[in-house]
């Protein structure tokens, strides 16, 4: 049963389909054809596809078609590709048949055909985002058979007001574009009628942007740039439920998803929105300029410590990762029950909050691990532990802080020579200079105190895994440098 024979081009294949892959094998070896028309590769070679990369299989007068995603290129990078031909020896029915048993393992049971609300900025990163989903994305999606909705957003803030309104019978909605985008979408459904429905709904993040530090904490280095396996992970993925931080300035409060920055690494952010066309590479300028100027960022700092020791950290991560604790094990067990949560009451025990005093050059609070390609900043965060882990960089020369860049992708390097690092459930700033920058998730806000806590899992992503940010995290620090 899985196997089906067809004649495609005139090459006689087999197709078949075991618990992992499937296959596409031409009977005799040498009759390999393959050509590319309107984006989509037809091929016909010998070739073995996991079965999480299968899109579609269906019949249409007599001929089976298969679309799947292959890798291709030198960044190995996905693209979809489809083999068809008419049905050997067999009848209609039975290759139908083949074809719904091969769409229930590639999508464990769960249902192809979604509905998805899709969100293109043509703005945002190099501003390929609205070329990129025609030609790459959306082929995906239509030959899954999802129904689109699709708003290319016109201008700063239209997200927020599309979030607000949004109904709420999407299976995902898709933000193609950067984190700012995804920024604008959280604020949105906070100011939902059906908040808490609303923010169920998973958001799955295709990388048109600059930074794109979530698409790269869910799918992974090797992935998380790559907008076909950001389109496999809209069909493919499961919601994964993160942390968000409430961040409140006067009685104004936004939601923050991934970061709030002052200092340094706010100004190479802000400064460098004209080196756009750049990509991400416009950060690593603006850092290099930001260390020639070296300027120092007075600020009050205080904030609720849970841990301080980098090196508990890392067990913690590691224990989670091989499923030994749900919870990090660092956490005290007040924050083990909901109940014990700490909420905005408990945040005005003034005897809870530890200052930090010394002077520093930047702070860099939320979760990640990557914020950027180029800067694992959070490198032991967890999606939903409840903290916010804060990154703090006190004076030191500008040799240390160049070598500090060096290894930043592999995240060690980084990891050393970030000075202080601490999980918090809550902390609270005050700048004490009258100019300077501040960034939540790479847009730029008011230059004023500022106060943030955590809102326990209430985000939901789609994740092609249980966790954030896939293997390479362990790898990468499981030296313990
Ligand atoms: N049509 C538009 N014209 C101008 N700006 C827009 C438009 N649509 C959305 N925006 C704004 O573009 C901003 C930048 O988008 P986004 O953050 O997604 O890309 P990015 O900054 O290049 O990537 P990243 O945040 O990952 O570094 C968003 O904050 C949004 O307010």
């Amino acid at each position: 049963m899985n196997q089906v024979l067809i004649d495609s081009c005139g090459v006689s294949t087999s197709l078949r389909f075991t618990d992992v892959s499937f296959f596409i094998e031409p009977n005799n070896p040498d009759d390999h054809k393959s050509s590319c028309c309107a984006g989509i590769y037809r091929t016909v070679e010998c070739t073995e596809v996991p079965l999480r990369n299968v899109i579609s299989a269906k019949v249409a007068s007599g001929a089976i078609e298969v679309q799947y995603l292959v890798r291709k290129g030198k960044e190995s990078r996905l693209n979809l590709v489809m083999t068809s031909g008419t049905v050997q020896n067999e009848d209609s029915a039975r290759a139908k048949k083949w074809c719904e048993a091969l769409l229930l393992v590639a999508y464990q049971g769960a249902n192809p055909f979604k509905n998805l609300k899709v969100l293109v900025n043509p703005h945002g990163g190099k501003g390929k985002g609205r070329a990129l989903y025609v030609s790459k994305v959306e082929p995906i999606f239509l030959a899954a058979g999802c129904t689109l909705d699709v708003t290319y957003t016109t201008h700063s803030g239209h997200a927020i007001e599309i979030a607000r309104e949004m109904k709420l019978g999407y299976d995902a909605l898709v933000t193609v574009s950067g984190d700012g985008l995804i920024h604008e979408v959280l604020n949105g459904i906070n100011q939902h009628e059906h908040r808490d429905q609303a923010f169920c709904i998973p958001i799955a993040p295709i990388p048109t942007g600059s930074g794109n530090g979530m698409s790269l904490n869910l799918l992974g280095l090797k992935d998380g740039l790559d907008v076909c396996a950001a389109a496999l992970n809209v069909l493919k993925g499961q919601p994964l439920k993160t942390d968000l931080f409430a961040f409140t300035q006067g009685d104004r409060c936004r939601v923050s998803f991934m970061s709030q920055t002052i200092g340094i690494t706010a100004d190479l952010d802000i400064e460098t929105e004209h080196l756009r066309w750049m990509g991400d590479i416009r950060f690593i300028v603006g850092y290099i300029r930001a260390i020639i100027a070296r300027k120092s960022c007075p600020i009050e700092l205080s904030m609720k410590v849970v841990d301080q020791d980098k090196s508990r950290m890392m067990d913690a991560l590691h224990a989670r990762r091989v499923g030994e604790s749900p919870i990090p094990s660092s956490l005290p067990s007040s924050l083990l029950s909901d109940d014990k949560k700490p909420d905005s009451a408990s945040s005005s025990h003034e005897e809870e909050w530890t200052q930090f005093k010394r002077p520093i050059l930047w702070m860099y609070a939320g979760q990640g691990p990557f914020v950027s390609r180029a800067l694992m900043q959070f490198p032991v965060s967890l999606a939903d532990d409840g903290l916010i882990d804060i990154s703090i960089q006190e004076i030191t020369s500008r040799r240390a802080l160049l070598w500090a860049m060096d290894g930043a992708e592999e995240g060690r390097t980084y990891w050393i020579n970030t000075n202080r690092y601490f999980k918090a459930s809550a902390y609270r700033a005050k700048p004490l200079a009258s100019k300077g920058t501040l960034v939540v998730d790479g847009e730029q806000v008011p230059f004023e105190a500022f106060q943030v806590d955590v809102l326990s899992r209430l985000g939901t992503f789609l994740a092609p895994y249980p966790y954030y940010a896939p293997e390479f995290l362990v790898r990468d620090i499981q030296g313990k440098t």
